[in-house]
């Protein structure tokens, strides 16, 4: 286990931080004065019912969408003025609900498609293979390797992401996520059409890549599967924080039961 586990959550340092974020849509408040934050090598699930907010704060969390009041702060830096590709160099990775791989790539490419995000290396090195060019590549790929066997995808590494088994191009995506070096992973609904064996085995990946050092954000309608896995939630509900706590708390929670009520435990309501 690395340093960061073995500090109490509570004491851990804030590594993104929502603070009073609010975001409308013309009159409609799809956010209303959210604040939380997730803490250094912590998983913390987001939860609410249909139309809580959960995906609008991902977005704001990932700089898709800007905030009509309030700050997201990553590792202390704000986040709105900046661009997608200079919030991954600062340390987040995200899925997406609906995978998106380079779907005519290979598997191990697809990784390593992944570590380029911080490579020094220039055009002037790629164009001649320089020895700094091979010696970047040669870690680049021990690193995509490594991090296919810890994601668990079946496949050999030539094979094209195309070709994929549903539950393999899921945790290929982890994989790339993964391969950016990120301080925080951000995965949206990674148990989407997944069975219950599918679901077991995701809870152990998402175990398995906080105890990478890794803090992972995880947005989730099974329940199962949150309470299960996450060491804190934050429940949405019509856009506003609603409870937040460890899982025991938040499942006897009046208000979370009360937002929940007539939902089954297990249900994918979407
Ligand atoms: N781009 C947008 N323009 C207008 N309204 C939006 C936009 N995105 C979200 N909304 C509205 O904001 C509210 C929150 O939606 P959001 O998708 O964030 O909820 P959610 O908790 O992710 O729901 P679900 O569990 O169904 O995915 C909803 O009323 C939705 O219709």
């Amino acid at each position: 286990m690395s340093e960061v586990q073995q500090t109490q959550p509570a004491t851990r340092k804030s590594l993104l931080e929502v603070d009073d974020v609010t975001i409308r849509f013309g009159g409609l408040t799809a956010l209303d004065s959210v604040s939380f934050d997730i803490r250094e090598g912590e998983i913390l699930g987001l939860i609410g019912p249909n139309g809580a907010g959960k995906t609008t704060c991902f977005n704001v969390m990932t700089g898709v969408y800007q905030a009509t009041s309030g700050q997201v702060r990553l590792d202390g830096e704000p986040i709105a003025k900046m661009k997608r590709h200079q919030i991954t160099k600062l340390g987040m990775a995200r899925t997406f609900q609906n995978i998106r791989l380079f779907k005519t790539m290979t598997v191990l490419e697809n990784v390593m498609v992944g570590a380029d995000v911080h490579s020094k290396v220039g055009f002037f090195d790629a164009l001649f293979r320089t020895p700094r060019h091979r010696r970047t590549e040669g870690a680049s790929l021990v690193r995509a390797k490594e991090l296919l066997r810890i994601v668990g995808v079946t496949a050999g590494y030539d094979e094209l992401a195309a070709n994929l088994s549903y539950g393999d191009q899921r945790r290929l995506e982890i994989a790339r996520a993964m391969a950016t070096g990120p301080k925080l992973l951000c995965l949206d609904e990674p148990a989407a059409g997944f069975n219950p064996a599918e679901k077991r085995r995701l809870m152990e990946l998402i175990r398995r890549v906080r105890d990478e050092g890794y803090t992972v954000l995880l947005i989730e309608h099974d329940m199962r599967l949150v309470m299960g896995v996450t060491d804190r939630i934050v429940v949405l509900e019509f856009g506003r924080k609603i409870a937040e706590g460890t899982p025991e708390e938040i499942q006897n929670n009046p208000a979370v039961i009360a937002a929940y009520l007539g939902v089954e435990e297990d249900e994918d309501a979407s």
